[in-house]
Protein backbone atom coordinates (compact mmCIF):
# COMPACT_ATOMS: atom_id res chain seq x y z
CA UNK A 1 0.00 0.00 0.00
CA UNK A 2 1.23 3.68 -0.87
CA UNK A 3 1.71 5.29 2.37
CA UNK A 4 0.19 8.70 0.82
CA UNK A 5 -2.90 7.05 -0.49
CA UNK A 6 -6.22 7.69 0.43
CA UNK A 7 -8.02 5.44 2.57
CA UNK A 8 -11.47 4.35 3.63
CA UNK A 9 -11.82 2.90 6.59
CA UNK A 10 -15.78 2.62 6.59
CA UNK A 11 -17.17 1.86 10.28
CA UNK A 12 -13.90 3.78 11.54
CA UNK A 13 -15.42 4.70 15.13
CA UNK A 14 -16.47 0.71 15.73
CA UNK A 15 -14.29 -1.85 17.15
CA UNK A 16 -12.74 -3.56 14.16
CA UNK A 17 -12.75 0.21 11.96
CA UNK A 18 -10.92 1.64 15.19
CA UNK A 19 -8.29 -1.25 15.34
CA UNK A 20 -7.40 -1.21 11.70
CA UNK A 21 -7.52 2.83 11.72
CA UNK A 22 -4.44 2.70 14.83
CA UNK A 23 -2.94 -0.07 13.07
CA UNK A 24 -2.41 2.06 9.77
CA UNK A 25 -0.95 5.27 12.06
CA UNK A 26 1.16 3.24 13.50
CA UNK A 27 2.52 2.03 10.06
CA UNK A 28 2.82 5.40 8.99
CA UNK A 29 -0.17 5.69 7.04
CA UNK A 30 -2.20 9.83 7.35
CA UNK A 31 -4.32 9.63 4.56
CA UNK A 32 -7.43 8.98 5.88
CA UNK A 33 -11.47 9.63 4.51
CA UNK A 34 -13.84 9.11 7.51
CA UNK A 35 -17.54 9.56 7.84
CA UNK A 36 -19.37 8.32 11.02
CA UNK A 37 -22.88 6.94 10.09
CA UNK A 38 -25.12 10.01 10.47
CA UNK A 39 -23.38 11.89 8.05
CA UNK A 40 -23.14 8.86 5.51
CA UNK A 41 -25.43 5.98 5.96
CA UNK A 42 -23.98 3.48 3.71
CA UNK A 43 -27.52 1.89 3.04
CA UNK A 44 -28.54 4.73 1.15
CA UNK A 45 -27.30 3.93 -2.28
CA UNK A 46 -27.03 7.64 -3.78
CA UNK A 47 -25.07 8.85 -0.69
CA UNK A 48 -22.59 6.52 -1.16
CA UNK A 49 -22.24 7.04 -4.98
CA UNK A 50 -21.74 10.64 -4.55
CA UNK A 51 -19.12 10.01 -1.20
CA UNK A 52 -17.07 7.72 -3.83
CA UNK A 53 -17.29 10.12 -6.86
CA UNK A 54 -16.48 13.24 -4.57
CA UNK A 55 -13.36 11.64 -2.23
CA UNK A 56 -12.41 8.89 -4.47
CA UNK A 57 -10.56 6.76 -1.92
CA UNK A 58 -7.47 4.60 -3.22
CA UNK A 59 -8.18 1.54 -0.38
CA UNK A 60 -10.65 0.56 1.42
CA UNK A 61 -11.05 -1.65 4.87
CA UNK A 62 -14.93 -2.22 4.62
CA UNK A 63 -15.59 -2.32 8.64
CA UNK A 64 -19.38 -1.48 8.76
CA UNK A 65 -21.90 -2.85 9.74
CA UNK A 66 -25.13 -4.17 11.13
CA UNK A 67 -23.31 -6.27 14.00
CA UNK A 68 -24.40 -8.07 17.39
CA UNK A 69 -24.41 -11.30 19.45
CA UNK A 70 -26.74 -14.22 19.06
CA UNK A 71 -29.82 -12.22 20.37
CA UNK A 72 -29.61 -9.49 18.31
CA UNK A 73 -28.57 -11.73 15.32
CA UNK A 74 -31.95 -13.66 16.15
CA UNK A 75 -34.03 -10.70 17.37
CA UNK A 76 -33.69 -8.03 14.57
CA UNK A 77 -33.43 -10.71 11.27
CA UNK A 78 -34.40 -8.46 8.58
CA UNK A 79 -32.22 -5.22 9.58
CA UNK A 80 -29.34 -7.78 9.74
CA UNK A 81 -29.91 -8.88 6.45
CA UNK A 82 -31.15 -5.68 5.20
CA UNK A 83 -29.04 -3.03 6.15
CA UNK A 84 -25.41 -5.75 5.97
CA UNK A 85 -26.58 -6.16 2.01
CA UNK A 86 -27.17 -2.19 1.68
CA UNK A 87 -23.78 -1.38 3.20
CA UNK A 88 -22.21 -4.29 1.43
CA UNK A 89 -23.77 -3.46 -2.06
CA UNK A 90 -23.10 0.00 -1.90
CA UNK A 91 -19.40 0.39 -0.82
CA UNK A 92 -18.56 -2.34 -3.07
CA UNK A 93 -20.07 -1.24 -6.19
CA UNK A 94 -19.07 2.61 -5.66
CA UNK A 95 -15.33 0.88 -5.40
CA UNK A 96 -15.54 -0.47 -8.54
CA UNK A 97 -17.27 2.33 -10.08
CA UNK A 98 -14.69 5.04 -8.67
CA UNK A 99 -11.34 2.87 -9.62
CA UNK A 100 -10.67 1.53 -6.17
CA UNK A 101 -7.22 -0.02 -6.36
CA UNK A 102 -7.93 -2.56 -3.60
CA UNK A 103 -10.59 -3.20 -0.69
CA UNK A 104 -11.13 -5.46 2.24
CA UNK A 105 -14.56 -7.14 2.82
CA UNK A 106 -15.05 -8.35 6.26
CA UNK A 107 -17.15 -11.45 6.84
CA UNK A 108 -16.74 -13.78 9.81
CA UNK A 109 -16.91 -17.34 11.17
CA UNK A 110 -20.54 -17.72 11.03
CA UNK A 111 -21.01 -17.96 7.23
CA UNK A 112 -19.93 -21.99 7.49
CA UNK A 113 -22.30 -24.33 8.24
CA UNK A 114 -23.75 -24.95 11.98
CA UNK A 115 -22.13 -28.52 11.62
CA UNK A 116 -19.51 -28.51 9.65
CA UNK A 117 -16.45 -30.48 10.74
CA UNK A 118 -14.00 -28.59 12.91
CA UNK A 119 -11.65 -26.81 12.58
CA UNK A 120 -13.54 -24.92 10.06
CA UNK A 121 -11.66 -25.06 6.98
CA UNK A 122 -12.14 -22.10 3.89
CA UNK A 123 -13.53 -24.54 1.08
CA UNK A 124 -16.33 -25.71 3.74
CA UNK A 125 -18.53 -22.62 2.85
CA UNK A 126 -21.95 -23.73 1.28
CA UNK A 127 -21.58 -27.46 1.96
CA UNK A 128 -24.17 -27.53 4.71
CA UNK A 129 -27.21 -25.27 6.41
CA UNK A 130 -26.89 -22.14 8.28
CA UNK A 131 -27.27 -21.96 12.02
CA UNK A 132 -30.60 -20.60 12.80
CA UNK A 133 -29.60 -17.49 14.82
CA UNK A 134 -27.41 -15.88 12.99
CA UNK A 135 -28.81 -17.03 9.19
CA UNK A 136 -29.31 -13.72 7.55
CA UNK A 137 -26.40 -12.23 8.80
CA UNK A 138 -24.79 -15.06 7.35
CA UNK A 139 -26.22 -14.85 3.94
CA UNK A 140 -25.26 -11.08 3.82
CA UNK A 141 -21.77 -11.65 4.86
CA UNK A 142 -21.78 -14.82 2.25
CA UNK A 143 -23.05 -12.56 -0.50
CA UNK A 144 -20.58 -10.52 0.36
CA UNK A 145 -17.70 -12.99 -0.14
CA UNK A 146 -19.48 -13.81 -3.60
CA UNK A 147 -19.73 -10.40 -5.31
CA UNK A 148 -15.53 -9.34 -4.60
CA UNK A 149 -15.13 -12.50 -6.44
CA UNK A 150 -17.81 -11.70 -9.02
CA UNK A 151 -16.21 -8.27 -9.15
CA UNK A 152 -12.72 -9.53 -9.20
CA UNK A 153 -13.82 -12.41 -12.30
CA UNK A 154 -15.57 -9.72 -14.51
CA UNK A 155 -13.81 -6.70 -13.96
CA UNK A 156 -10.60 -7.36 -12.60
CA UNK A 157 -11.06 -5.36 -9.57
CA UNK A 158 -8.73 -6.70 -6.03
CA UNK A 159 -11.41 -6.88 -3.83
CA UNK A 160 -10.10 -9.72 -0.94
CA UNK A 161 -12.48 -11.17 1.98
CA UNK A 162 -11.46 -11.80 5.01
CA UNK A 163 -13.40 -14.03 7.78
CA UNK A 164 -12.87 -13.05 11.36
CA UNK A 165 -13.12 -15.21 14.62
CA UNK A 166 -15.39 -14.01 17.14
CA UNK A 167 -13.82 -10.19 18.21
CA UNK A 168 -13.30 -8.67 21.31
CA UNK A 169 -11.34 -5.49 22.48
CA UNK A 170 -10.78 -1.71 23.00
CA UNK A 171 -14.63 0.19 21.90
CA UNK A 172 -16.29 -2.94 22.29
CA UNK A 173 -20.08 -2.95 22.78
CA UNK A 174 -21.52 -3.59 26.39
CA UNK A 175 -24.97 -3.41 25.59
CA UNK A 176 -26.51 -6.13 28.33
CA UNK A 177 -29.03 -7.84 25.33
CA UNK A 178 -27.36 -7.02 21.99
CA UNK A 179 -23.50 -7.42 22.62
CA UNK A 180 -21.05 -10.82 21.66
CA UNK A 181 -20.63 -12.84 24.59
CA UNK A 182 -17.27 -11.95 25.66
CA UNK A 183 -17.57 -8.07 26.68
CA UNK A 184 -21.51 -8.72 28.19
CA UNK A 185 -19.80 -10.96 30.42
CA UNK A 186 -17.00 -8.70 31.64
CA UNK A 187 -19.95 -5.76 32.21
CA UNK A 188 -22.26 -8.72 34.12
CA UNK A 189 -19.56 -10.06 36.75
CA UNK A 190 -18.24 -6.47 37.20
CA UNK A 191 -21.69 -5.44 38.19
CA UNK A 192 -22.15 -8.34 39.94
CA UNK A 193 -18.77 -7.60 41.66
CA UNK A 194 -19.95 -3.94 42.44
CA UNK A 195 -22.70 -5.10 43.71
CA UNK A 196 -22.39 -7.64 45.66
CA UNK A 197 -24.79 -10.06 44.11
CA UNK A 198 -24.23 -14.22 45.14
CA UNK A 199 -24.37 -15.63 41.39
CA UNK A 200 -24.04 -14.29 37.77
CA UNK A 201 -26.62 -16.38 35.37
CA UNK A 202 -24.67 -16.83 31.54
CA UNK A 203 -27.30 -17.66 28.44
CA UNK A 204 -27.21 -21.09 27.49
CA UNK A 205 -25.43 -24.22 28.62
CA UNK A 206 -22.13 -23.17 29.01
CA UNK A 207 -20.90 -26.19 27.00
CA UNK A 208 -21.18 -24.06 23.23
CA UNK A 209 -17.22 -23.83 22.09
CA UNK A 210 -16.07 -20.21 20.63
CA UNK A 211 -12.79 -18.76 19.91
CA UNK A 212 -11.78 -15.28 20.48
CA UNK A 213 -9.41 -13.01 18.67
CA UNK A 214 -8.19 -9.28 20.02
CA UNK A 215 -9.24 -6.79 17.74
CA UNK A 216 -5.84 -5.25 17.97
CA UNK A 217 -4.81 -8.52 16.16
CA UNK A 218 -7.45 -8.53 13.48
CA UNK A 219 -6.18 -5.12 12.74
CA UNK A 220 -2.42 -6.27 12.29
CA UNK A 221 -4.09 -9.84 10.49
CA UNK A 222 -6.29 -6.93 8.12
CA UNK A 223 -2.88 -4.82 7.39
CA UNK A 224 -0.80 -7.80 6.40
CA UNK A 225 -3.20 -9.53 3.86
CA UNK A 226 -3.74 -6.33 2.85
CA UNK A 227 -0.02 -5.82 1.78
CA UNK A 228 0.83 -9.36 0.90
CA UNK A 229 -2.73 -11.21 -0.21
CA UNK A 230 -4.42 -10.74 -3.65
CA UNK A 231 -6.89 -14.10 -4.18
CA UNK A 232 -10.35 -14.56 -4.52
CA UNK A 233 -12.10 -17.17 -1.82
CA UNK A 234 -11.20 -16.00 1.87
CA UNK A 235 -9.27 -16.56 4.71
CA UNK A 236 -10.19 -17.20 7.93
CA UNK A 237 -8.60 -15.07 10.53
CA UNK A 238 -8.27 -16.54 14.29
CA UNK A 239 -6.37 -18.16 17.06
CA UNK A 240 -6.58 -21.75 15.83
CA UNK A 241 -7.67 -22.35 19.60
CA UNK A 242 -11.27 -22.52 21.58
CA UNK A 243 -12.77 -22.89 24.93
CA UNK A 244 -16.34 -23.66 25.90
CA UNK A 245 -18.77 -20.87 27.00
CA UNK A 246 -18.70 -21.89 30.80
CA UNK A 247 -14.13 -21.98 30.64
CA UNK A 248 -14.92 -18.48 29.35
CA UNK A 249 -16.86 -17.46 31.77
CA UNK A 250 -14.48 -18.28 34.99
CA UNK A 251 -11.83 -16.50 33.18
CA UNK A 252 -13.80 -13.44 32.80
CA UNK A 253 -14.88 -13.84 36.74
CA UNK A 254 -11.43 -14.61 37.69
CA UNK A 255 -10.44 -11.18 36.06
CA UNK A 256 -12.86 -9.15 37.28
CA UNK A 257 -12.31 -11.03 40.80
CA UNK A 258 -15.99 -11.40 41.06
CA UNK A 259 -16.46 -14.41 43.91
CA UNK A 260 -19.68 -15.25 43.55
CA UNK A 261 -20.96 -18.33 41.70
CA UNK A 262 -21.81 -19.24 38.38
CA UNK A 263 -25.30 -20.52 36.89
CA UNK A 264 -26.87 -20.99 33.16
CA UNK A 265 -30.01 -19.84 31.78
CA UNK A 266 -31.00 -22.30 29.69
CA UNK A 267 -33.72 -20.64 28.08
CA UNK A 268 -31.39 -18.72 26.11
CA UNK A 269 -30.06 -20.10 22.83
CA UNK A 270 -26.30 -22.01 22.44
CA UNK A 271 -26.22 -21.01 19.16
CA UNK A 272 -23.32 -23.34 16.63
CA UNK A 273 -21.77 -25.79 19.07
CA UNK A 274 -18.37 -25.03 17.79
CA UNK A 275 -16.95 -22.55 15.32
CA UNK A 276 -13.28 -23.11 15.39
CA UNK A 277 -11.05 -21.91 12.58
CA UNK A 278 -8.65 -23.53 11.07
CA UNK A 279 -6.14 -20.55 10.35
CA UNK A 280 -3.32 -22.72 8.16
CA UNK A 281 -4.17 -20.46 5.04
CA UNK A 282 -3.10 -17.90 7.25
CA UNK A 283 -0.18 -18.77 9.26
CA UNK A 284 1.26 -19.82 5.76
CA UNK A 285 1.03 -16.71 4.55
CA UNK A 286 2.91 -15.17 7.43
CA UNK A 287 0.93 -14.22 10.14
CA UNK A 288 0.01 -15.33 13.50
CA UNK A 289 -1.79 -13.69 16.73
CA UNK A 290 0.09 -12.07 19.26
CA UNK A 291 -1.94 -11.46 22.14
CA UNK A 292 -3.22 -15.00 24.15
CA UNK A 293 -7.12 -14.46 25.58
CA UNK A 294 -6.07 -14.06 29.32
CA UNK A 295 -3.80 -10.87 28.65
CA UNK A 296 -6.71 -10.01 25.96
CA UNK A 297 -9.50 -9.86 28.75
CA UNK A 298 -7.37 -7.88 30.73
CA UNK A 299 -6.97 -5.20 28.19
CA UNK A 300 -10.62 -5.03 27.10
CA UNK A 301 -11.31 -5.07 31.19
CA UNK A 302 -9.33 -2.27 31.72
CA UNK A 303 -10.95 -0.25 28.76
CA UNK A 304 -14.25 -1.21 29.84
CA UNK A 305 -13.13 0.55 33.30
CA UNK A 306 -11.93 3.54 31.89
CA UNK A 307 -15.42 4.05 29.91
CA UNK A 308 -17.02 3.71 33.59
CA UNK A 309 -15.06 6.62 35.06
CA UNK A 310 -15.35 8.67 32.11
CA UNK A 311 -19.25 8.15 32.15
CA UNK A 312 -19.95 8.76 35.96
N1 LIG B 1 -17.41 -8.07 16.65
C1 LIG B 1 -17.19 -9.32 16.26
O1 LIG B 1 -17.11 -10.26 17.09
C2 LIG B 1 -17.02 -9.63 14.80
C3 LIG B 1 -17.13 -8.66 13.82
N2 LIG B 1 -16.96 -9.01 12.50
C4 LIG B 1 -17.11 -8.01 11.42
O2 LIG B 1 -16.22 -6.93 11.62
C5 LIG B 1 -16.80 -5.72 11.13
C6 LIG B 1 -16.79 -4.66 12.21
O3 LIG B 1 -17.49 -5.11 13.36
P1 LIG B 1 -17.38 -4.35 14.76
O4 LIG B 1 -16.32 -3.35 14.71
O5 LIG B 1 -17.38 -5.39 15.80
O6 LIG B 1 -18.79 -3.61 14.83
P2 LIG B 1 -19.18 -2.24 15.54
O7 LIG B 1 -20.65 -2.34 15.81
O8 LIG B 1 -18.26 -1.93 16.65
O9 LIG B 1 -18.94 -1.17 14.40
C7 LIG B 1 -19.70 -1.18 13.23
C8 LIG B 1 -19.56 0.15 12.54
O10 LIG B 1 -20.40 0.09 11.39
C9 LIG B 1 -20.92 1.37 11.17
N3 LIG B 1 -22.24 1.28 10.55
C10 LIG B 1 -23.26 0.46 10.88
N4 LIG B 1 -24.33 0.74 10.11
C11 LIG B 1 -23.95 1.76 9.28
C12 LIG B 1 -24.62 2.50 8.28
N5 LIG B 1 -25.90 2.23 7.94
N6 LIG B 1 -23.95 3.48 7.65
C13 LIG B 1 -22.66 3.77 7.99
N7 LIG B 1 -21.97 3.09 8.92
C14 LIG B 1 -22.62 2.11 9.57
C15 LIG B 1 -21.03 2.05 12.52
O11 LIG B 1 -20.73 3.40 12.30
P3 LIG B 1 -21.06 4.63 13.33
O12 LIG B 1 -20.24 4.38 14.54
O13 LIG B 1 -20.61 5.82 12.60
O14 LIG B 1 -22.53 4.58 13.60
C16 LIG B 1 -19.99 1.33 13.37
O15 LIG B 1 -18.89 2.14 13.65
C17 LIG B 1 -18.20 -6.10 10.64
O16 LIG B 1 -18.18 -6.34 9.27
C18 LIG B 1 -18.49 -7.38 11.38
O17 LIG B 1 -19.41 -8.18 10.69
C19 LIG B 1 -16.66 -10.29 12.13
C20 LIG B 1 -16.54 -11.28 13.06
C21 LIG B 1 -16.72 -11.03 14.47
C1 LIG C 1 -19.31 -13.14 16.11
C2 LIG C 1 -20.57 -13.95 15.96
O1 LIG C 1 -21.49 -13.66 17.00
C3 LIG C 1 -22.76 -14.30 16.96
O2 LIG C 1 -22.66 -15.66 17.22
P1 LIG C 1 -22.15 -16.33 18.56
O3 LIG C 1 -20.78 -16.84 18.37
O4 LIG C 1 -23.14 -17.33 18.98
O5 LIG C 1 -22.02 -15.08 19.51
P2 LIG C 1 -22.28 -14.60 20.97
O6 LIG C 1 -21.04 -13.94 21.36
O7 LIG C 1 -23.52 -13.76 21.07
O8 LIG C 1 -22.56 -15.91 21.86
C4 LIG C 1 -21.60 -16.91 22.02
C5 LIG C 1 -22.08 -17.96 23.00
O9 LIG C 1 -22.07 -17.35 24.32
C6 LIG C 1 -23.29 -17.61 24.99
N1 LIG C 1 -23.54 -16.56 25.98
C7 LIG C 1 -23.54 -16.75 27.32
N2 LIG C 1 -23.86 -15.64 27.97
C8 LIG C 1 -24.03 -14.68 26.99
C9 LIG C 1 -24.37 -13.32 27.05
O10 LIG C 1 -24.59 -12.73 28.11
N3 LIG C 1 -24.42 -12.65 25.87
C10 LIG C 1 -24.18 -13.27 24.67
N4 LIG C 1 -24.25 -12.54 23.53
N5 LIG C 1 -23.89 -14.59 24.59
C11 LIG C 1 -23.82 -15.28 25.75
C12 LIG C 1 -24.30 -17.68 23.86
O11 LIG C 1 -25.47 -18.35 24.27
C13 LIG C 1 -23.51 -18.46 22.80
O12 LIG C 1 -23.55 -19.83 23.08
C14 LIG C 1 -23.40 -14.30 15.61
O13 LIG C 1 -24.77 -14.11 15.80
C15 LIG C 1 -22.68 -13.49 14.63
O14 LIG C 1 -22.89 -12.14 14.90
C16 LIG C 1 -21.22 -13.71 14.64
O15 LIG C 1 -20.59 -13.73 13.62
Amino acid sequence: MNKEAKIYIAGHRGMVGSAIKRKLEQEGFTNFVTRVSSELDLRNQQQVADFFEQEKPVYVFLAAAKVGGIVANNTYRAEFLYDNLQIQNNVIHSAHLNGVEKLMFLGSSCIYPKMAPQPLEEDYLLTGPLEETNEPYAIAKIAGIKMCDAYRAQYGCNYISVMPTNLYGYNDNYHPQNSHVLPALIRRFHEAKEQDLSSVTIWGTGSPKREFLFADDLAAACYYLMENYNEPGLVNIGTGEDLSIKELAELVKETVGYEGEITFDTSKPDGTPRKLMNVSKLHSKGWKHTIELPEGIKLAYQDFLSKQTVSQ
